[in-house]
């Protein structure tokens, strides 16, 4: 069972988030774009740890992002907080799949604070305004054994 738009609206808003009216859709909660950049240097997954690898933050023109074909890390423009008894999931908006665009994400925990992340993958070249919608966030019931406590609690806050 999924929640309202309403109700994923309200938890963001008690998290902090400040939300327009063109962010509030029956399912869930459109999350805009904050920042856009470039992996400089590779990333580590080990099997005790991980490490994030340097990245170059993408300059915007006149508050537009001009993106090229290839792989991006996007930063989302609203702090999310994923309630207790909640998994969050997050979907590219079809525009950017209908130009050839996507975000590419994974579960957001029980417990989670902070400014999230993507991939975004460039199919064709796209022009993305800085605070522009391209994502939607929706909250469905889950179970869980605590709550999330890992190293990118609070992050971007
Ligand atoms: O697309 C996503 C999915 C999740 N998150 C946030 C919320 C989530 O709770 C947190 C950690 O995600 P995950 O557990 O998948 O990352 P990990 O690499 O396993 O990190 P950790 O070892 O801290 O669990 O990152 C994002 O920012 N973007």
């Amino acid at each position: 069972m999924y929640d309202s738009g309403t109700a994923v609206a309200a938890a963001l808003e008690a998290g902090g988030a400040e939300l327009d009216d063109a962010q509030r859709q029956p399912n869930g909660v459109d999350l805009t774009l904050g920042a856009v950049f470039e992996q400089a240097e590779a990333g580590v997954v080990s099997r005790n740890g991980k490490r994030v690898g340097d990245r170059e933050e993408v300059a915007a023109e006149d508050g537009r992002y001009r993106l090229g074909p290839g792989t991006y890390v996007v930063r989302y423009g609203e702090p999310v907080r994923i309630p207790e008894e909640r998994i969050g999931f997050v979907l590219p908006r079809s525009t950017l799949l209908r130009n050839s665009c996507t975000l590419d994400t994974a579960v957001w925990d029980a417990g989670y604070e902070g400014v999230g992340e993507g991939r975004l993958d460039v199919g064709h070249a796209i022009e993305i305004e800085q605070g522009a919608r391209i994502a939607q966030m929706v909250f469905a019931r889950a179970d869980h054994e605590g709550t999330y406590e890992g190293e990118y609690q609070g992050e971007g806050l």
